[in-house]
């Protein structure tokens, strides 16, 4: 099957292509952005040197001709305006940003600072967490593909939250490569600020707050506002999340593992680390990996819980190329089975 990748010269759009060269069942038949029209790709992105691929402007008609799906891989406040004329025409969309994410309009408005996508089109939209949601993934025409940190989140808490273990007590204190700002450099990412750096950002204003309150509350009746920081490392990709929850009742790190192992036991992009370890973000780079750790700490009553994701893969490219795959009727891992890159 074709697909097309709009927002194709940046890094989520990149590592589409990468991840999707290798597909067994799709082929790239377009790439798209809002510039640098009739120019190779390679012109501006020499690690894809013999790639042949030219750019094009976006004409949801011409894709939908050629394509069975397509990638929206741009900034928030793009796909909302781009979405309702490719659900005229025949392809299935997949959206990588956030626009498409929260089901109240007020709600994207207010932490995105953006006019929100037609109501119409966001109660269609499905939120593409693979693990959590194949089955709506299966029948959808249009994928809320997650963000980078609640992917690592989400993954995380959801074996807790789904068996009732957890409290209304949850911190969640998340640090990201510097990929995860996409590829315009700005002051915050600059080199000399980043190096030999650590920072924390957006305190108490990231518009991955709501999408993690959003999908908890699915799993959970008393949910209640989440601590959530993000925090800037010295690193080109990676997302590492640990967790903090309040349990209500003691429970073993050797029970936590096995509800874990349990969990995830049949899906294959979700590791879970021998009881008592905690995961390292170089283990799954360039993968599509999400790899887990958790122990019971006796002391608090809390569990504490570690989850790491290459971000433009599971948490961007990968995941979308997972949810493509579920929603055309192919094995979830095809293309996607690479071993991540060590050391
Ligand atoms: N980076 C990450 O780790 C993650 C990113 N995301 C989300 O995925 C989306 C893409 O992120 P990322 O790749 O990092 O972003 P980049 O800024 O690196 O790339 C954005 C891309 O969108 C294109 N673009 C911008 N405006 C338009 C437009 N009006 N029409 C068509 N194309 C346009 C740009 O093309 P050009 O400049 O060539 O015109 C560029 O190819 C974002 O919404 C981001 O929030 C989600 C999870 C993780
Ligand atoms: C390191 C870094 O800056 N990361 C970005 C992640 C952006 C993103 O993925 O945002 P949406 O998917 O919600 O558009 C951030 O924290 O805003």
């Amino acid at each position: 099957m074709n697909v097309s990748i709009v927002g194709a010269t940046g890094y989520g759009g990149l590592e589409l292509i990468r991840l999707l060269k290798n597909h067994p069942n799709m082929k790239i038949a377009s790439l798209h952005t809002s510039s640098k029209f009739d120019r190779k790709i390679s012109e501006n992105h020499t690690h894809l040197l013999h790639e042949d691929f030219v750019l094009e402007e976006v004409n949801p008609e011409k894709i939908a001709d050629k394509s069975d799906i397509v990638f929206l891989a741009t900034p928030s406040g793009v796909s909302a305006e781009l979405v309702s004329a490719f659900s005229q025409v025949n392809v299935k969309v997949i959206d990588l940003s956030g626009d498409l994410r929260l089901k109240t309009p007020g709600e994207y408005e207010k932490w995105y600072k953006k006019t929100a996508a037609p109501q119409k089109i966001i109660d269609s939209a499905v939120y593409g967490l693979s693990e959590w949601n194949a089955q709506q993934i299966k029948e959808a025409n249009i994928i809320a593909n997650p963000g980078c940190y609640p992917t690592a989140t989400l993954l995380g808490l959801a074996p807790l939250f789904i068996e009732g273990l957890a409290t209304e007590d949850v911190i969640i204190d998340a640090k990201s490569g510097v990929s995860g700002a996409g590829k315009s450099p700005s002051e915050m990412t600059h080199f000399s600020d980043m190096n030999e750096n650590f920072k924390i950002y957006k305190v108490h204003e990231h518009q991955h707050i709501p999408e993690i309150e959003q999908q908890l509350s699915t799993w959970s009746q008393n949910m209640q506002p989440i601590t959530f920081t993000t925090h800037l490392v010295p690193m080109t990709r990676g997302i590492m999340a640990t967790m903090y929850v309040k349990v209500n009742k003691r429970i073993s790190t050797q029970e936590l593992y096995d509800l874990y192992q349990t969990s995830y036991n049949s899906h294959p992009f979700v590791r879970i680390q021998r009881s008592g370890q905690f995961p390292v973000t170089k283990q799954v780079y360039g993968s599509n990996f999400c790899d887990i750790g958790m122990a019971y700490d006796e002391r608090t009553g809390k569990v504490t819980i570690v989850s790491v994701i290459d971000n433009l893969v599971k948490g961007a490219a990968g995941q979308a190329i997972q949810n493509a795959n579920i929603m055309m009727g192919l094995d979830e891992t095809a293309g996607l089975s690479t071993i991540p890159i060590y050391p």
